[in-house]
């Protein structure tokens, strides 16, 4: 059928599955090269079990060997992830390097792999197969892009401090797109012995994990067929060279290296981004939801009831934190009950972040003690146990997801209230787009909320401070928190936009929403808030209502009479 070209044909194939495996752990973030010792183990343990002969009915005994490949892949994969998946960076790439080389080592050592000389294989594999397979793949990265673990993905790829804020358990999420890259890499192992015919421990070294790499980011790992891309045109290089007549041996890596050093220079989001941006420009309406988009008469997602009005939501006793020498803070007493809204305010430096981030499960606290909705402060978890049992919060600095738009960002607040679709997703089951289009919902009425309705498709990089201000809000919303902590949301804003933020806030608190508010705009502290509370060097210097407090002599002092803040006095 492809007279002449099946090579080409399934190497191109191959590529792409190769660079799958590379693609779902640069999609979490991720820079891992183990792939490489992932593939080698599938290989070569699948020849253990792969058929002499042709399986019944003539189907390819490779078939055999693929869920072995496949499955050792992955059990590698989780067994390194164990004790690697705490390194991020260039750190991650190196021990992955390492373990790919010890696993080269071994089958180079080993008996029963032959050594250098390597094992004598039939070819299985056909290019129908090998594109039989890419085909499943893409499928189900298309599938995987807008599903719950799929949005995952991109959240702990922008920023990890926010996906565990919204209740995406980080490490989790890294260690499952480790564990699929593994199988990845083992599939690929598999088809690639059964189609070379003969593997030896240098067919997986280093310039397998280069090519890899090199063809998921020449493709782009933020749409889903990057890879596919990546490999069809890296796999052109040499058959353009041919035809050309430049026969250099040198041309191929030459080209391949100019390549991604143009494709990271300008094109960062690689080769499918352009066909993104042309989709983009082409299309005159928005483009939809980054799911299938709500339908008249979506409900949004089942939601937990708010702690009803009074009941404690958060205690502390005698909590502090100290860094080094510096008492961020210190023996802190404070109780915050359903339905309040409590500001914090104080000088720079008076330790108002460093409290918001041991409630939210950020920071540990060095001494004292709490709860906050039933659970204990500082206990082992992290923050996305805390988002779990109700709070949500935003950022001093602002933690959006950068490169996704306003409704994926708040799409990934949804997190804690909406179900796991992307099996269902992948086998086209109705409910799959019902809790989808659920979220969606939730999404949209945070979005419009904060007033950015007609902005749900902007990227959040593209917003105004302002809007990016609000996005924060919208997204924490989504989560349906029953304590909002707000780490100073009106900075940036003028007078109407705090004030907008400030009857939004009120609102809140009337649907039940327990709110914390730490903000330098003492106006809109004392408009809004229902208790004030009053930190200088750590320690709580006042606590009462906001007009009580506004008139302290110490608070005056500390804070609304000195010049040197700078801020809005009374
Ligand atoms: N990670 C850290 N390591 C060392 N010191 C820190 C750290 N985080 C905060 N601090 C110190 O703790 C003190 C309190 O800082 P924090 O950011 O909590 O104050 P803040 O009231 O939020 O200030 P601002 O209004 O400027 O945001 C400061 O002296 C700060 O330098």
């Amino acid at each position: 059928m492809f007279a002449g070209y099946e090579s080409l044909i399934t190497t191109m194939a191959l590529t792409g599955i190769l660079a799958f495996s590379f693609h779902v752990v640069l999609m979490a973030g991720q820079l891992s090269l183990g792939q490489a010792g992932f593939a080698s183990l599938g290989a070569y343990i699948s020849t253990l079990v792969v058929p002499e002969t042709p399986l019944f009915g003539g189907l390819s005994p490779v078939l055999v060997g693929i869920p072995v490949g496949m499955a050792v892949g992955a059990t590698a994969a989780f067994v390194l992830g164990l004790p690697v998946m705490r390194l991020r960076g260039v750190f991650l790439a190196i021990a992955t390097i390492a373990f790919a080389e010890v696993v080269r080592i071994l089958m180079l050592n080993a008996e029963w792999t032959n050594g250098a000389r390597g094992l004598r294989l039939e070819r299985w594999v056909t290019p129908e197969l090998a594109w039989f397979v890419l085909a499943i793949l893409v499928y189900a990265f298309w599938r995987l892009g807008p599903s719950r673990i799929g949005r995952a993905f991109a959240a702990v790829r922008e920023d990890e401090v926010a996906a565990s804020s919204m209740g995406v358990d980080v490490a989790r999420t890294r260690m499952t797109s480790f564990v699929a890259s593994g199988a990845i890499a083992g599939l690929y192992g598999v088809l690639f012995a059964y189609f070379v015919r003969r593997i030896g421990p240098s067919d997986f070294g280093f310039s397998m994990m280069l090519d890899g790499l090199v063809v998921a980011v020449v493709g782009g790992f933020l749409v889903f067929f990057g890879p596919l891309l990546g490999s069809a045109f890296i796999t052109m290089v040499p058959e353009v060279q041919r035809a050309a007549g430049l026969e250099a041996g040198w041309i191929h890596p030459f080209v391949t290296g100019a390549l991604l050093l143009v494709v990271i220079l300008l094109l960062p989001g690689g080769l499918s981004s352009i066909a993104g941006y042309l989709h983009g420009r082409l299309r005159r309406s928005p483009p939809p939801a980054p799911s299938t988009g709500p339908r008249a008469g979506n409900e949004p997602p089942e939601l937990p009831e708010l702690p009803a009005a009074d009941t404690p939501v958060l205690t502390l006793n005698g909590v502090g934190k100290d860094y080094g020498g510096v008492h961020a803070v210190h023996d802190v007493d404070l109780e915050l009950r359903a339905g309040e809204i409590l500001g914090v305010i104080g000088p720079n430096g008076a330790g108002k972040t460093t409290l918001v981030n041991m409630i939210s499960g950020h920071v540990a606290p060095t001494s004292g003690d709490g709860h906050v909705l039933g659970r204990k402060l500082g206990a082992a978890g992290g923050a996305h146990r805390v988002a779990r049992a109700g709070v949500s919060r935003t950022f001093q600095h602002s933690k959006l997801f950068d490169r996704l738009s306003v409704l994926e960002n708040t799409l990934v607040g949804t997190h804690l209230v909406s179900k796991p679709t992307f099996v269902r997703r992948l086998l086209w089951l109705p409910s799959a787009r019902r809790d989808e289009n659920r979220a969606v919902s939730q999404a949209r009425r945070q979005v419009q909320r904060v007033g950015l309705a007609d902005r749900e498709h902007v990227p959040a990089a593209q917003l105004s401070y302002g809007d990016q201000r609000r996005l924060e809000i919208a997204r924490a919303l989504a989560s349906h928190p029953s304590l909002l902590i707000l780490d100073e949301p009106a900075a940036g804003m003028n007078r109407v936009e705090a004030a907008e933020l400030s009857e939004l806030i009120r609102s809140l608190a009337a649907d039940g929403v327990t709110i914390m508010l730490i903000e330098h705009n003492v106006h809109m502290v004392l408009d809004t808030c229902t208790r004030v509370v009053v930190l200088n060097f750590g320690e709580v210097i006042a606590s009462g209502p906001p007009q009580v407090v506004a008139s302290d002599p110490q608070v005056i002092e500390a804070y609304l009479g000195s010049d040197e803040t700078g801020r809005e006095h009374v």
